[in-house]
């Protein structure tokens, strides 16, 4: 199932927000929609997140009455910026606005329409890249799983968080792919649920066996021996090897140490900020309460009551085993290693 399409000259977006219960696709023919499917979480998972406001930026673009080069740029800079402040912590959306408008901003041709089309074929690009990137980060990461390995991953790191085939669930499709017969533990992840929703649909759909349990039920599963590793996917990485996801991941690493269970990370290069030396930096998103407070539109929660609803947190590099790139696998020291294969200056 494709999270984003682009045919006919024309932007959807699958609404995940109504998934596993219904498949819908938004219309995208003006960028304030991709921004708000993109706050709304009806597009979320960093890399789809780029390769969404890469395209979103295509759609801003054709909005754009403007009759010389200069104020098109001006132009779709305020656009850019628009969707670059939709979410904050996957560092992807800025990568991909930040490539997008490189391109179009340092490109001789003084037409609109070709600036035009030079954009939308950057949009493709990012697209492509990222689907190639989840499969060679699946080709390294299975090296890593045993045949039957049985495998705890946290939110959705699927084909639905990505251009496609995904970067945790990548890895796990391609040891499935290699006959390895793995099966998965999917956390629920509260409070939207992505685990429940998304990743387990995704491998009921594949075939991959699956079995859903609720965030608290991860360290009773380690302890009993059922879980032979971790892997997550990621939202920013940063230069020491720090990882921000979603919310639960420090927790299910914490346990994963505890029980000397190997925690990985599967993220392309477009989610390592070189820019940032360590995970503190990095801006944590809190989201409305009422994600915590009600469920389906039901209250759970007394009216009124305090709530604290950060979006992801930050796993330290001392409890990253390793972290699975399209350049193959990256060990500590991770100052040295993510240095040598992003070089100083990615971003
Ligand atoms: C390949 S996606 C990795 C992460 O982006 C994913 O685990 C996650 O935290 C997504 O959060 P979300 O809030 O659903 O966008």
């Amino acid at each position: 199932m494709d999270a984003i399409i682009w045919e006919n000259n024309h932007l959807r977006l699958l609404d995940q927000t109504k998934l596993p219960g219904s498949i819908e696709y938004i219309d995208c023919d003006n960028y304030r929609i991709v921004a708000e499917a993109i706050k709304r979480l009806s597009v979320r998972g960093a890399p789809a997140i780029g390769a969404a406001a890469a395209y979103g930026l295509v759609v801003g673009a054709k909005q754009i009455e403007a009759t010389n080069r200069k104020t098109f740029l001006e132009k779709l800079e305020a656009i850019s910026g628009e969707l670059g402040a939709t979410r904050p912590t996957a560092v992807n959306l800025r990568w991909a606005l930040e490539r997008m408008m490189m391109r179009v901003s340092t490109a001789p041709e003084q037409d609109i329409n070709e600036l035009l089309g030079m954009m939308l074929e950057e949009a493709h690009s990012i697209y492509q890249e990222d689907v190639q990137s989840n499969r060679r980060m699946g080709e390294y990461g299975q090296e890593l799983l045993g045949v039957g390995a049985r495998i705890l991953t946290h939110c959705n790191a699927g084909a639905l968080a990505t251009a496609g085939y995904g970067t945790a669930l990548g890895v796990i499709r391609a040891a499935q792919e290699k006959g390895k017969q793995v099966s998965v533990f999917a956390d629920e992840t509260r409070p939207l649920l992505q685990g429940a929703r998304l990743t387990s649909w995704e491998m009921v759909q594949e075939g991959i066996p699956v079995t859903l349990i609720t965030d608290n039920m991860a360290g009773y599963l380690m302890a009993q021996k059922k879980i032979d590793c971790v892997i997550v996917g990621a939202d920013r990485i940063t230069a020491n090897g720090d990882v921000a996801n979603k919310i639960g991941t420090y927790g299910v690493a914490v346990l994963a140490k505890y029980h000397n269970i190997p925690f990985y990370v599967a993220a392309p290069l477009s989610t390592i900020d070189m820019c940032l030396s360590a995970g503190e930096e990095i801006p944590i998103e809190e989201r409305n309460p009422q994600e915590v407070t009600h469920h389906g539109g039901q209250p759970m929660a007394p009216e009124g009551v305090q709530v604290w609803n950060p979006a992801f947190d930050v796993t330290p590099n001392s409890l990253v085993t390793a972290i699975i790139t399209e350049m193959g696998v990256v060990y500590p020291a991770y100052v040295e290693n993510l240095a040598k294969i992003c070089g100083k200056n990615t971003k």
